[in-house]
């Protein structure tokens, strides 16, 4: 079942095309991610996905469960936001209500898709459980959780709405190495058990090679490649796709010359050979933040 369907998406903004994705399909169970440097359209992209690019100009064709996004009114796109297609950040805590305990603020979403009381509670604690979470967490504020148990409460929201979309925007670029294994065994576990959906933008190529079956390559606003992570990855066919792999290792050539124990410590679990390096590069862009935990 294809449950994201776009087809000759252009978004302008100010006249300039900012993001362009000709053709994509993402079936339950699957991960497509969007790849490619900084402005180059990606978060754009997954925006227009959840019709949340106001003034911008979007044309094309995007179909998200069955809804046309790009015409759909405003009620119908509230409704599937949450309820089919779960966004999920970079940091989750900052887009936490910091007053309001993470199980109120799970109930609250619960109860704008009509589900109340102890039923709610039921769905909450199911799906905390889900993502290897103590139901304890539900009585804590944001401020007294982690990082990575902020993210992993992120995708439980999803799960208790019952999103079969996540669409997540560099969501694990904020978190440290081991947290970062955590979320993607949560995220691989819940495309296997569930047939969870993954529509994934990274900078982080070994993320992408984790987690990934499909792989839009951008730049500029557009896509120069897309394929099969397993083909793109490793058999570029675009010069640019080739740059972008090919920068990793000269990267972190110049990175060691920086820090003089670059490679020193174990490999990471859940990380395939060579994608420890990748990460550690590409992990270093701009967007990254302080890990934390
Ligand atoms: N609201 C806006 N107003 C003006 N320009 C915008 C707006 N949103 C995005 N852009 C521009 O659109 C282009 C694509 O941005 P986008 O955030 O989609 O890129 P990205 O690939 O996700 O990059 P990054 O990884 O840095 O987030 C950029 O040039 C950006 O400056």
């Amino acid at each position: 079942m294809t449950l994201i369907e776009i087809r000759d998406l252009e978004v302008r903004i100010g006249g300039r095309v900012v993001s362009g994705v000709p053709e994509l399909d993402l079936a339950a169970g699957r991960c497509t991610a969007l790849v490619g440097e900084s402005g180059s359209g990606k978060t754009t992209a997954l925006l227009a996905v959840l019709g949340l690019l106001d003034g911008a100009d979007v044309t094309g064709r995007v179909v998200v469960c069955g809804v046309d996004v790009l015409n759909a009114p405003e009620k119908i796109l509230r409704e599937i936001r949450g309820a089919k297609v779960a966004l999920v950040l970079q940091s989750p805590q900052a887009a936490l209500n910091p007053a309001m305990r993470l199980g109120t603020l799970m109930r609250r979403a619960l109860a704008r898709h009509g589900v109340k009381g102890a039923a709610a509670r039921a769905r909450a604690e199911q799906a905390v459980a889900d993502v290897l979470l103590d139901p304890e967490i539900l009585r804590r504020y944001p401020h007294q959780v982690s990082g990575g148990q902020a993210q992993r409460f992120a995708i439980a929201l999803a799960l208790a709405l019952g999103a079969g979309v996540v669409a997540a925007d560099e969501p694990t670029s904020a978190l440290d190495v081991t947290v970062q294994a955590e979320i993607v065994a949560v995220l691989r576990r819940l495309r296997e058990e569930r047939g969870l959906a993954l529509l994934l933008v990274s900078h982080d190529l070994a993320l992408v090679s984790t987690v990934a079956d499909d792989v839009l390559v951008m730049k500029d606003g557009g896509v120069v490649e897309a394929g099969p992570a397993a083909r793109v990855l490793t058999a570029p066919a675009h010069p640019y796709t080739r740059d972008l792999l090919a920068a990793v290792p000269q990267m972190r050539e110049q990175s060691r010359e920086h820090r003089p124990d670059a490679d020193g410590g174990e490999p990471d679990p859940g990380l395939r050979p060579g994608a420890r390096r990748a990460r550690r590069v590409t992990g270093s862009r701009r967007r990254r933040r302080r890990p934390h935990r």
